[in-house]
């Protein structure tokens, strides 16, 4: 694949914004779509995002809301919630050039359809290249240029490379791989490991229970990483291991945020403070997949029945240290 001179990043929300700020400085040509009227009039005026204040556009970046426009760009990122990543990709299947790579940057799995982000642009777009991008990396960390590394997925090896290339600034490594659906499943599933770490933190259960939580997570993200076609050395990597550590540790993360609030006991109405927490709407799409192939999943379902209001807090932290014992795997 020829080189991406060109990148348009659709969404000027946190990560949106951070992704088209790399991209810039990586010298590639970049245009901002956001849907938003408001938002993309500030972006246009102020130069910096609602999504994350205080981070000064770069000066080469075009800020648009003409979507015809950013679908001429050699490669798009779509970097909106997964729930509405359909819409976009529906709206760009008429604009795109034949073999234009389509980058998911959402973390998520949709409602309904249990479809992956990847598989959601490939029927909404089937003349483009699906790819992901996923990795430990905070929009507030990227847009600073701090160090981060991430992975980049195609199934097209040559995309997969053109496209880590095409993002890669010096605090900015992609790593490139053809394991598109390890690279996706391990970001979205994060999500919802995340929210029972911060029920672990906000209950203040203790640094030990944290870990345990956090690797016990790892144990179902692998469980089902095997069900759905994952490669093992891919949940080790950056996109799945990687970004579980970072988002299990941290209230940066908005997911350990919202778990962490709805430990202090907030209700689970109040308790993202009006953020963007995917893990919410992931968990209960995670557990109609896992158990449609017999994936046990305990902490992730222990957090979708809480999510659902099935289960309180406390009862779903002594059912899962009341479970039978067991080998460890
Ligand atoms: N913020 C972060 O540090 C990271 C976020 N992500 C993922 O990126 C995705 C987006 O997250 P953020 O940018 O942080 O969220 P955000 O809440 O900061 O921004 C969301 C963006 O989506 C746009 N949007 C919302 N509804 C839309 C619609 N119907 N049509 C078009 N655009 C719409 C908003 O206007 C906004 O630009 C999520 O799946 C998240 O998990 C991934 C890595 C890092
Ligand atoms: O995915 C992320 C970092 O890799 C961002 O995590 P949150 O969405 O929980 O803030």
């Amino acid at each position: 694949m020829s080189s991406l001179n060109s990148i348009a990043v659709l969404g000027g929300g946190a990560w949106g914004t951070a992704l088209a700020q790399t991209a810039a400085r990586a010298g590639r040509n970049v245009t901002l779509w956001e849907h938003d009227p408001g938002n993309a009039e500030h972006l246009a005026a102020a130069r910096e995002s609602r999504f994350l204040p205080g981070v000064t556009l770069e000066p080469s970046i075009r800020v648009t809301r003409d979507l015809a426009e950013a679908a001429h760009a050699d490669a798009l990122l779509l970097v909106v919630p997964a729930q509405v990543l359909r819409q976009v990709a529906t709206s760009l299947q008429p604009l795109i050039a034949p073999k234009t790579p389509l980058v998911a940057c959402a973390k998520g799995i949709e409602h309904g359809t249990h479809r992956f982000m990847t598989e959601i642009i490939a029927e909404c777009a089937p003349a483009a290249i699906p790819a992901i991008l996923s990795g430990p990396s905070f929009a507030a960390d990227v847009a600073r240029g701090l160090p981060t590394a991430v992975t980049i997925a195609a199934t097209d090896a040559a995309c997969a490379q053109a496209l880590a290339q095409a993002m890669n600034c010096g605090s900015f490594r992609p790593y490139h791989s053809t394991d598109v659906r390890g690279v996706e499943l391990g970001g979205a599933t994060k999500n919802v490991l995340a929210i029972a770490a911060g029920i672990v933190e906000g209950k203040k259960l203790g640094a030990s229970a944290l870990a345990a939580m956090t690797t016990r997570g790892f144990a179902e993200l692998v469980r089902f990483g095997r069900a759905y076609g994952a490669r093992i050395e891919t949940m080790h990597g950056l996109s799945g291991l990687g970004d579980l550590v970072l988002t299990c540790g941290t209230s940066q993360s908005r997911n350990f945020s919202f778990g962490a609030a709805l430990g202090r006991g907030e209700s689970i109405d109040t308790a993202s403070h009006g953020k963007l927490a995917e893990g919410f709407f992931t968990a209960p799409v995670l557990m109609e997949m896992a158990q449609a192939k017999g994936v046990e999943m305990p902490i992730s379902a222990a957090v979708a029945a809480i999510l659902d209001g099935k289960l309180g807090v406390e009862a779903a932290i002594e059912g899962l240290l009341t479970r039978p014992l067991k080998a460890e795997e």
